[in-house]
């Protein structure tokens, strides 16, 4: 387990975001986190990746490799699929980026520009590269909004074969309750602002087992989009229910 936020504050002007959040984690595991907008996900991932200073508490991931995917794909538009990859890493291991590469599907793609992709394409460019950084923490925003249900679930398909071979810990922002039960180990539910965890989930079922229509992932599915609701109509005020 690893303490990545220790009693952290983050204040834009006078809004609260964060307020004393301690934020544990169980290393080499997949942790979503979902809960409504606005509510502060963004800001934990930046301070997780240190682009934002706390202002006040620890981060204590300062000395962890953070890699960081975002919505967008972020691609360079003049370099190549491969080499948007390699950019990535001082020394390029063109096995390991060929691997990636297949391992995303985009294999006979390594010399195309981001223009001539399919925006799912770029998406899995984008993972390849977050993956061949080889960190041990990766952050990822969002990263499949923009695509619809079916590149989804190839997508998650996708991610999780990487994950196997690297097993690094994935902190993974969604809006989406199925991503996040298909995805995490735990699935934790944050309030408002002041944003805290108030619930959490934990997934024991392998990946490949996971079936959204049975018994109790279907169960947490509904609990979790109540909860969301609950949280949005302030029926839960921060309140502490785990
Ligand atoms: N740089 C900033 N300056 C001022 N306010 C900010 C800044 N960044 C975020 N905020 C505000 O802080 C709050 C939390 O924003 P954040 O983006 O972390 O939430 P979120 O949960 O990721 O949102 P969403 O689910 O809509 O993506 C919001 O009210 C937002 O408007």
């Amino acid at each position: 387990m690893l303490t990545m936020l220790d009693r952290v504050s983050k204040n834009y002007d006078k809004l609260k975001v964060v307020e004393d959040l301690t934020l544990t984690l169980e290393e080499g595991k997949i942790h979503c986190i979902v809960g409504p907008s606005g509510c502060g996900k963004s800001t934990i991932l930046n301070l997780l990746a240190n682009v934002i200073e706390p202002d006040c508490g620890t981060v204590n991931t300062k000395g962890e490799k953070v890699g960081y995917i975002f919505q967008e794909d972020r691609l360079l538009p003049w370099e190549t699929v491969f080499e948007n990859i390699a950019i990535v890493r001082k020394n390029k291991d063109t096995r390991a980026i060929q691997n990636i590469i297949k391992n995303v599907g985009l294999q006979g793609f390594e010399n195309c520009y981001p223009e001539e992709l399919s925006g799912g394409m770029k998406q899995r460019c984008s993972i390849a590269r977050g993956f061949y950084y080889e960190a041990s923490i990766l952050l990822m925003d969002e990263p499949f909004k923009s695509l619809d249900h079916d590149l989804r679930i190839s997508m998650i398909k996708y991610l999780l074969k990487l994950w196997e071979q690297t097993k690094n810990t994935i902190i993974f922002v969604t809006h989406n309750i199925d991503e996040a039960l298909l995805l995490g180990h735990q699935v934790m539910v944050l309030s408002k602002g002041p944003t805290r965890p108030i619930k959490q989930y934990n997934i024991n079922t392998h990946h490949n087992e996971r079936d959204l229509t049975d018994t109790s992932l279907n169960h947490m599915r509904n609990e979790i989009i109540n909860l969301i609701s609950k949280i949005n109509r302030e029926d839960v005020v921060n309140e502490k229910i785990i």
